[in-house]
């Protein structure tokens, strides 16, 4: 047989480096793109790692089922990052001149939320700060939360006790003022969960201490104590001047403790410090956990109520505060803060350390608010009257609020009657409730009431 032309075998070869050539460029490709998904993998898992080194899921102080977020939302949408930098700067930016710049803790909660819109209100900048925890259902702060962000308040979600979440902030915000008043409140529920008052009104306001004393400028500060620390104190009206060293619950104990650590950190450290002592506070948007909004609840279901007398069978009363009159009392003491006088953990010269009673000056016993709340409900309560239980409640407050009055022009203004159908004219709107019957008028014209339901006026 003739041998194959020379033409035919260098085609032939031709075609096999071709095919050898198209082998290895597809395994080269497989190998380089192997490479590159595992070096993707690598940076990703970097990525992570880094993410949670630096911005820990944010703790929560409270053991009592504080509200959890995912590991993905707490890693990277709340903090850190230059979109979160950007809104945490734009909430605490004051819009008009030498406006403040205020962390408002505890700013999805009853006080906090109305405070910070006054705030934002008359021009000072507001970065709230709330763990949302669910003490009480955390919907309703989570509606207050929306509310803020409406006027443009940031609240950032994070729990006092966590160090570097407080350090960040204040990394990127010079706040001037703090407003403290995330706490664990409720006066008979100390004895449920102890703990959980240790954690945030010990734990967390050191923490927060701690932060607000190296920083630099450090802020004024402003919190939250209660009436509660007046505990067994006979002598009345109260007054800063009376003993405070017997209280009657855990939670006043805790409050009281706060008073003594501000103390120190103000000797220390010169940081300036005002205690409010808070006189049963109630209004619009208030709390579940309070006699004045459950009461309402379960005489609108025709469920009995509780009302308690004293041992010795006294009605038993309190210093009920409406909320208006609350929040012109702590925007009255930031304004009359003085500076702090420390910066970067180091005492300059002695501050300004400040306690005061913010009350309504007027006792009503609990029978009386029932009789209101009738009233305005056009339903007859199913009063249970009985002996108040061992839990740690005090028969009796009522504030003196002479010292408020001259310092920052403190002044109650609203009757327990006028606050309590604002707030009536609030809860039937916000939970749409139905008067059940006809002959309900007072209830049907507070449904429908003009006033915005979002705002206490
Ligand atoms: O002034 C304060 O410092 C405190 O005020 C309130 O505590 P309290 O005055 O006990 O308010 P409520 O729990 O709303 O009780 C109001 C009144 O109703 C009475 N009550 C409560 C519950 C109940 O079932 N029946 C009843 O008659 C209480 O004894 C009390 O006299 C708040 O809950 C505390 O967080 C706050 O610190």
């Amino acid at each position: 047989m003739a041998p194959p032309p020379e033409s035919s075998k260098t085609a032939k070869l031709e075609r096999y480096n071709s095919y050898i050539r198209r082998v290895n460029s597809t395994k080269l490709l497989n190998a380089s793109s192997k490479l590159l998904f595992r070096a993707t993998l690598l940076i990703a898992l970097a990525l992570v790692l880094f993410f949670t080194l630096n911005y820990p899921p944010l703790s929560s102080s409270s053991d009592h089922a504080p509200h959890r977020r995912s590991f993905l939302s707490s890693t990277f949408s709340s903090a850190g990052g230059a979109a979160w930098e950007k809104q945490v700067r734009h909430s605490s930016t004051p819009r008009r001149p030498n406006g403040f710049s205020v962390l408002v803790t505890g700013a999805a909660g009853f006080v906090g939320s109305h405070c910070s819109l006054a705030l934002k209100k008359r021009g000072d900048g507001v970065l709230g700060l709330d763990n949302f925890n669910d003490y009480y259902d955390p919907s309703l702060k989570r509606a207050r939360q929306a509310l803020l962000q409406k006027h443009q308040i940031f609240i950032v979600e994070g729990d006092l006790n966590d160090g570097p979440l407080l350090t960040k902030l204040f990394d990127v915000v010079p706040f001037t003022h703090v407003l403290h008043l995330a706490a664990q409140a409720g006066v008979r529920y100390a004895m449920q969960n102890p703990q959980s008052y240790v954690a945030s009104n010990i734990a967390g306001f050191v923490s927060l201490l701690e932060v607000a004393k190296s920083a630099n400028p450090q802020p004024a500060i402003v919190w939250a104590s209660s009436s509660s620390v007046y505990g067994l104190n006979t002598e009345n009206p109260f007054s800063e001047l009376h003993r405070t060293d017997r209280p009657a619950s855990l939670y006043a104990a805790t409050k009281k403790a706060g008073e003594e650590i501000a103390h120190t950190y103000n000797h220390i450290y010169g940081l300036s410090l005002t205690g409010l002592r808070f006189f049963t506070v109630y209004g619009p948007w208030g709390r579940p956990d309070m006699a004045y909004f459950f009461f309402t609840k379960d005489i609108l279901q025709g469920k009995p109520i509780d009302v308690y007398r004293t041992h010795d069978q006294h009605e038993v009363a309190r210093d009920f505060t409406y909320i208006d009159d609350v929040v012109r009392g702590c925007l009255g003491a930031l304004d009359t803060a003085q500076k702090s006088t420390g910066s970067g953990g180091r005492k300059k010269a002695p501050a300004q350390l400040r306690v005061y009673n913010l009350g309504n000056t007027s006792p009503v016993p609990v029978g009386r608010l029932v009789g209101i709340l009738e009233s305005l409900l056009g339903t007859k309560a199913k009063r249970h009257v009985v002996t108040m239980p061992r839990n740690g409640d005090v028969p009796f407050t009522h504030a003196n609020v002479t010292l408020a009055g001259r310092d920052f022009g403190y002044k109650p203004t609203t009757d327990l009657a006028t606050g309590l159908r604002k707030f009536v004219k609030w809860y039937v709107s916000y939970y749409g409730v139905e008067p059940r019957s006809k002959k309900d008028t007072r209830l049907a014209t507070a449904a429908t009431g003009t006033d915005r339901p979002e705002e206490s006026d």
